[in-house]
């Protein structure tokens, strides 16, 4: 029987940092939510996929009608984006199997495109970690001194943007993140809760466009990156994986 592919989308921010009147997955991206692209970029890639959206508790602008999922269901999201998706795991105790793939991946990431999805999949199918889509850092950077000003240059060599989706066995997932809260380590992302473990998620190249919309200025800039995706077409033979299972 083949296992089914879970998709945890952590969806319940508040969207601080944009200072929108809005949570920014709320946001008009294109003519529709940030969140009816990221679940619609989702659906392409993974059709026969299952669902499990966090929410807000007290979220009142989500409408089913932006889940294209056929097997979907929603959480309660917690106080921070790891705990949110600690919620959905836990929600998927009995459901999902402890070998059964888990992709996270944020609802502010709208332009991830179809073919990266698939690659990732593809990648992390037959590794016994899991890992992450991410971008190898292309400026020199900086750390400041706390007052404005450069303390050091940072070697860009080895580093690497750290981007969403974040994939890993349901059970070795759930294991890591009850581990990470167990010894107080707070972690901004799935692999860091692995790492924490001893273990090495595999890098897997992707798009720099894979934006988080996090500031206000990103929300134009996910426009144009949506404008300019349409405009290249379709990737390489990016057949979803229902095709390809
Ligand atoms: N308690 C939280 C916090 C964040 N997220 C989700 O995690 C993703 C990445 O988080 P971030 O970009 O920080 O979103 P926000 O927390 O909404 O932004 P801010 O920090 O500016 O408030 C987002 O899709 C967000 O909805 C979540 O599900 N639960
Ligand atoms: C998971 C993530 O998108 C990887 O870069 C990032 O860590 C999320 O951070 P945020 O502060 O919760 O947006």
């Amino acid at each position: 029987m083949s296992e089914a592919l879970w998709l945890v989308v952590p969806a319940a921010g508040q969207g601080r940092r944009m200072g929108a009147q809005r949570p920014k997955q709320y946001l008009a991206l294109a003519g529709q939510p940030v969140m009816a692209h990221t679940l619609s970029r989702l659906h392409q890639a993974f059709p026969a996929a299952r669902l499990c959206l966090c929410l807000d508790p007290d979220d009142t602008l989500f409408d089913p009608a932006w889940v294209p999922f056929a097997h979907w269901q929603r959480v309660a999201g917690g106080a921070e984006r790891a705990d949110s998706v600690a919620h959905a795991l836990a929600a998927l105790s009995g459901q999902a199997g402890d070998e059964e793939m888990v992709l996270v991946h944020d609802v502010a990431r709208p332009c991830v495109t179809v073919n990266d999805l698939v690659r990732l999949y593809e990648a992390l199918s037959n590794d016994a970690v899991g890992g992450l889509l991410a971008a190898p850092v292309a400026d020199t950077m900086k750390r400041d001194d706390g007052a404005g000003r450069v303390a050091a240059t940072e070697s860009r060599q080895g580093l690497w943007h750290a981007m969403t989706p974040q994939g890993f066995r349901y059970g070795l997932l759930r294991r890591a993140l009850a581990a990470a809260r167990q010894q107080g380590l707070v972690v901004t992302d799935e692999a860091s809760a692995v790492e924490a473990l001893g273990l090495q998620p595999r890098l897997v190249a992707g798009r720099r466009d894979n934006l988080k919309i996090t500031h206000p200025e990103d929300l134009a800039l996910a426009a144009r990156i949506l404008a300019a995706q349409h405009a290249e077409g379709p990737g390489p033979a990016a057949a979803s994986c229902r095709e390809k299972r």
